[in-house]
């Protein structure tokens, strides 16, 4: 049987680092496309010669033709701009939309029956355009926030715990930006929620409550810290896991952008949700009840969407 083929669009910081993964899981044959002439060739080869020393099977092309992606398996979308100190992921709107116009059609004449995952930002309104610029069926475009913003709350609640990240499960709803939801109620340790654990004197309310805040700023923080761009490492093996799910048909349990109509009360519209993801893309959107106030805080953030989906609008008309 064929390797599935998997065509990275971008192949900047984290489209090289998809790349990289990607041969080194075996999980496919990879194609970097980029505008930028000579970076996704560049990387292609330097990846492919680390093969003989870590001795996987993948064949990796760089290109500046779309038409080398034909058939792709999945597309995993990261071209555009990322944002530098200062800026919000809102800034990136107007610039990456343009983007998402030419990499929408290029997807759609070119791989109409992939698996697409959207990792640019602001990702919500992105992933939204994107399958409008494609028209590919909204189960088969997806975004991917909820992956990176929970494994981070998860890293940081398994260092505030001392217990292996393994047995921490966290979920964080909404729009990657600032009003994003870590969700306290349904994160857990080995199947305990955090409320309890606080109960349990494991954490004071005060420490749990600057977690959340510090996963709502993780994005930030190493943009701060790296000063000339955002996040790469722990973007491009959120995106994996997600793709895994697709190709290997694994039904996992995943937080992403996915397409609502309806469920948690979104309808039309692309915001972080529990999902299934398996062979038929986003299989299921679990309709999680909300408390109270856990309702205000999704509802603020999909406010927060859909004031960047009219921003889109505005600016091109083929949207609206
Ligand atoms: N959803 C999420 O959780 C995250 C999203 N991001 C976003 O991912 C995006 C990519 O980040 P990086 O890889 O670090 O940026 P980067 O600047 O390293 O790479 C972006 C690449 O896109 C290419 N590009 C620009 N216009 C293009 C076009 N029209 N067609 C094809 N390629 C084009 C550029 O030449 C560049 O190589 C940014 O928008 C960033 O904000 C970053 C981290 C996490
Ligand atoms: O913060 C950024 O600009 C990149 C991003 O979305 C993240 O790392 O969560």
């Amino acid at each position: 049987m064929a390797r599935p083929k998997i065509a990275l669009i971008g192949a900047g910081q984290i489209g090289g680092t998809l790349a990289h993964l990607v041969a080194l899981k075996e999980l496919g044959d990879v194609v970097l496309f980029d505008i930028a002439e000579g970076t996704p060739e560049g990387k292609a080869l330097d990846i492919a010669e680390s093969g003989p020393s870590e001795g996987f099977d993948a064949k990796l092309k760089g290109t500046q033709s779309y038409a080398d992606i034909a058939g792709a398996d999945v597309c995993i979308v990261t071209a555009g701009v990322p944002r530098k100190p200062g800026m919000s992921r809102d800034d990136l709107l107007g610039i990456n939309l343009k983007v998402m116009k030419s990499v929408g059609e290029g997807i759609r004449d070119n791989a109409p029956d992939a698996f697409v995952i959207c990792i640019t930002n602001p990702l919500d309104a992105m992933v939204w355009a994107l399958q409008q610029f494609s028209g590919l069926p909204a189960n088969k475009v997806c975004g991917m926030a909820g992956v990176l913003d929970s494994a981070r709350f998860r890293h940081f609640l398994a260092e505030e715990f001392n217990v292996s990240m393994k047995d921490v499960t966290a979920f964080v709803l909404g729009g990657h930006g600032d009003t994003m939801v870590p969700s306290v109620r349904y994160s857990t340790v080995a199947g305990i929620p955090l409320p309890d654990l606080v109960k349990m004197g494991w954490t004071s309310q005060e420490k749990l409550d600057a977690i959340v805040q510090r996963t709502r700023d993780g994005g930030a923080e190493i943009v701060g810290l790296l000063k000339t761009g955002s996040a790469y490492y722990a973007p491009a093996t959120s995106a994996i896991e997600m793709a895994e799910a697709y190709l290997k048909d694994q039904k996992r349990v995943l937080p992403c952008a996915a397409y609502c109509d309806g469920e948690l009360g979104v309808k039309g519209m692309y915001v972080g949700v529990p999902t299934v993801i398996g062979a038929g893309g986003i299989e299921r959107i679990i309709d999680v009840s909300l408390t109270k106030e856990e309702q205000d805080m999704f509802d603020n953030s999909v406010n927060a969407v859909k004031g960047l989906v009219n921003a889109c609008k505005g600016i091109d008309n083929s949207l609206a």
